[in-house]
């Protein structure tokens, strides 16, 4: 037993030791799996995945863990790259010109029930007190006719009714279309000067505030133009907002026609007018259609865009037709500012645009009446070919059908 002692006594130390001993080094392990610096690249992935650190010091999470492979780009032999390029779009052919207004007329007629139908239906009632003629003219000043046209209109229409006395709806309905077709004019001349010089390409600008759809407007009338067989160049002085250009190039693009455009935002409207018109003559085109910006911020800031645009075209050639672009469902605004591009720029004609999205048709009358100058075009909606020469007949016959 004495023997035996000292034996157990010495195990039971050693025991003892190693018992204590184990706790340390396992800590001591854990603590190598934690790190006191943010990992980098190099630092070794935590050995249990599923153990995420905290962003401080610990351990990385495994969605952080920076890719040390790089996906390799797939080489592919030269010949296989040529089918994948893009095809060249195939050109559009625009729809002919002829009967476009006639073809458009229900987007116009849908929009305008108010100022024909309700003027046909006020007109076909069995007796006509002055109830109702406060409805018509009530309906032509909604229309944007105007109040001057409106007087006269209705005042004609009174001693027409008086004479004609028993009213049919035949009647009725070929009077109105007498008595608006010849407000709307039909001896203006509505056609576009853009027949070629002996020497040099007919020059059209298209001015208006932004937003009314010129570049749009400009986009539409190449198609008209390559529908007529005219050789036509773009150029792009619509340099304010930095998409014009390129929109106009696509429009251009779609049916074949160039656009001269500038590579820098903001650069000089004139410049880029000048270069248009100068590759227009070297090139021998029929037209070349100059978008410009036109912003109007004040009038003196216009004048001297629109002036040197047109200043500086005129150093080579002359600018024949000067469109200026509305927007029909701007109402009395659009005449204010018809008003004040006409004292800056000698216009030639009007773009109505948007004559699909109003009830407003007779914004026609009171803009041809307040500037004297004819409604060339109407724009019938955003499509490619929904742009239409105006003509006096169909449209007031667009309003009445
Ligand atoms: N419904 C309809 N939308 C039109 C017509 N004409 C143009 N638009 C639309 O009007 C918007 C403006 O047209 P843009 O041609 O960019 O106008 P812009 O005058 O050139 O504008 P800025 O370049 O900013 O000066 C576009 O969404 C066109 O699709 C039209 O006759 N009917």
């Amino acid at each position: 037993m004495n023997e035996t002692l000292p034996i157990l006594l010495s195990i039971v130390v050693v025991l003892a030791v190693i018992g204590g001993l184990v706790p340390v080094f396992l800590n001591a392990r854990r603590n190598r799996q934690n790190y006191t610096g943010p990992r980098d690249a190099n630092d070794p992935a935590p050995l249990d995945p599923t153990s995420q650190g905290d962003a401080q010091g610990g351990g990385t999470l495994v969605e952080d863990r920076p890719e040390t492979i790089a996906p390799q780009p797939a080489i592919l032999p030269e010949e296989l790259l040529e089918p994948l390029a893009p095809a060249a779009p195939s050109l559009e052919t625009p729809l002919p010109v002829e009967g476009r207004l006639v073809r458009l007329r229900a987007r116009l007629s849908k929009s305008n029930n108010a100022l024909g139908k309700g003027l046909l239906a006020l007109l076909s009632r069995d007796t006509i007190d002055e109830d109702v003629w406060e409805e018509v003219e009530e309906t032509l000043l909604l229309a944007d006719i105007g109040t001057d046209s409106t007087m006269e209109l209705v005042d004609t229409l009174r001693d027409r009714v008086k004479v004609l006395g028993v009213r049919s709806p035949e009647h009725v309905q070929s009077m109105l279309r007498e008595e608006l077709i010849k407000l709307v004019d039909p001896s203006m001349d509505r056609t576009l000067n853009i027949t070629r010089h002996d020497d040099r390409p007919a020059v059209l600008m298209v001015v208006g505030v932004n937003g009314v759809g010129k570049t749009t407007t400009v986009g539409k009338l190449a198609r008209v133009l390559v529908a007529e067989d005219k050789d036509v160049l773009l150029g792009a002085a619509d340099t304010f907002r930095a998409a014009a250009a390129e929109q106009l190039a696509t429009w251009g693009a779609r049916v074949g026609v160039a656009t001269v455009k500038s590579d820098v935002d903001g650069a000089d409207p004139a410049s880029v007018a000048f270069e248009a018109v100068k590759v227009g003559i070297e090139t021998e085109v029929d037209v070349v259609m100059i978008d410009t910006a036109g912003r109007l911020q004040n009038k003196i800031g216009l004048m001297d865009e629109l002036g040197k645009v047109k200043r500086v075209i005129e150093k080579q050639a002359t600018v024949d037709e000067v469109l200026l672009v509305l927007d029909a469902t701007t109402g009395q605004n659009g005449l204010t500012q018809a008003k004040v591009f006409a004292e800056v720029v000698n216009i030639t004609g009007i773009v109505l645009t948007k004559l699909d999205g109003t009830a407003k048709g007779g914004i026609v009358v009171a803009i041809q009446k307040t500037l004297g100058v004819p409604v060339k075009l109407v724009g019938l909606g955003e499509g490619a070919d929904d742009l239409a020469p105006f003509d006096a007949e169909s449209f007031v016959d667009a309003l009445l059908n």
